[in-house]
């Protein structure tokens, strides 16, 4: 059988992975009220089961997957900020866990997190100017003297391009605009220093028209200071234009990943083709209106039902109640990830790119034919 390896070398070389998380797994115990529905059990959430993730140096790497599917998870756990039921997070090789105090304060200088709400993270009572002093102070990045503290706020707001940077420097949040406190939380995160951003879909709760710039700066950042970003995101076209490699996440468990034209434009996972089917999509509905062939993209998914509980997660691969193509194999046993068509066994293609992959056993070669409208 041919699986690949869940830490596939990385294009480039092990020295490009800042941050890598093995086998993670989170489950949150369910409270005592609610056990007693479960007669007695110790009932947990199983949010996030044997996850594995590369963060590259200067690359985007989108995680998808639809609401409940554990992506914030993976970001906090990534963050330090819950503790792990198994697994490890390594920083650059080196395993890490960190339950506040100092190690947290050194780690969160190289790991640091971008939330969905800039309302809700930025102080009102507070000016930037403060939240991004603090910042600097807090990780000894706040330079010697009062010149050399406003030379690093101006250079912070220079690069969310907050410019000119007295014009924004002494307002408080309320006097800013949603993108714009973005940018803000965007620089507080650079003030520490970091390698790793952790942006948990940072432009969800922007006006639309704003996103693309927010998500352009993020980009110029990866570019300019060679970061490694995690996107989480419900919106796998964003992963398209944004991010180099995409993995998609359903019910805690990593079910594809590989670079994000092949991912977005050749997806093998069942359930990334009901993900890509379910979203608007406005060349296929040109195409559909043009009179193309308005089935193909039905035919791709006719799965239905409800998302899996996380309680009691189903056997085998958690995506099988709702598969099309579900087997006998899929209830039983959990696909481990297979090779899809177009890449070598190292875990990269001739270009570099990585390996795609899809943990279905519909890649796989005993089973491939078992399946009745296999995957394509
Ligand atoms: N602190 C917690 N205690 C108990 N259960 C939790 C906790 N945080 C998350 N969960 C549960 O874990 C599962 C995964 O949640 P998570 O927020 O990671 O998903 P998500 O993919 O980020 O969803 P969304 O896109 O809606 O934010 C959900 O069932 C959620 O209810």
């Amino acid at each position: 059988m041919t699986t690949l390896s869940e830490t596939a070398s990385p294009a480039g070389g092990a020295t490009d992975v800042v941050l890598e998380a093995e086998e993670l797994t989170k489950h949150f115990p369910v409270r005592r009220r609610l056990r007693a529905a479960f007669s007695g059990e110790r009932p947990a959430v199983h949010a996030v089961d044997d996850v594995a993730l590369l963060l590259r140096r200067g690359r985007v790497t989108a995680l998808v997957g639809e609401s409940g599917s554990g992506k914030s998870t993976v970001a906090r756990l990534l963050a330090q900020l819950y503790p792990r039921t198994g697994g490890a997070i390594r920083l650059h090789g080196a395993e890490t866990t960190v339950r506040g105090g100092r190690r947290f304060r050194a780690y969160s200088g190289k790991v640091q997190m971008i939330f969905q709400d800039p309302f809700a993270s930025l102080n009102p009572v507070h000016t930037v100017r403060y939240h991004l002093t603090r910042a600097l102070r807090v990780h000894d990045r706040v330079g010697r003297g009062r010149a050399e503290t406003e030379a690093a706020l101006a250079d912070l707001l220079a690069k969310v391009q907050l410019t000119p940077p007295q014009r924004y420097i002494d307002k408080f949040p309320h006097e800013l605009s949603g993108g714009q406190r973005q940018r803000v939380a965007i620089a507080r995160a650079l003030a520490a220093g970091p390698e790793a951003l952790l942006a948990d879909e940072p432009v969800s709760m922007l006006d639309v028209s704003i996103r693309l710039g927010i998500l352009n700066l993020l980009r110029d950042l990866k570019e300019q200071m060679d970061l490694a970003i995690l996107y989480i995101t419900h919106d796998i076209a964003s992963a398209r234009y944004f991010a180099d490699e995409t993995q998609v996440m359903y019910a805690g468990r990593m079910v594809e990943g590989g670079d994000s034209e092949s991912v977005t434009q050749q997806p093998a996972h069942p359930y990334t083709r009901l993900l890509i089917d379910s979203a608007p999509d406005p060349d296929r509905l040109a195409a559909q209106a043009g009179g193309a062939d308005p089935d193909q993209s039905a035919s791709l998914d006719e799965g239905t039902g409800e998302v899996a509980s996380l309680i009691h997660p189903p056997s085998g691969c958690r995506f099988h109640p709702r598969c099309p193509h579900a087997m006998q194999v899929c209830t039983a046993q959990v696909p481990p990830r297979f090779e899809v068509a177009g890449v070598t066994s190292r875990g990269a293609d001739e270009s570099g790119r990585p390996a795609h992959w899809a943990a279905c056993w519909l890649y796989s070669p005993e089973h491939a034919g078992d399946a009745a409208g296999a995957a394509a």
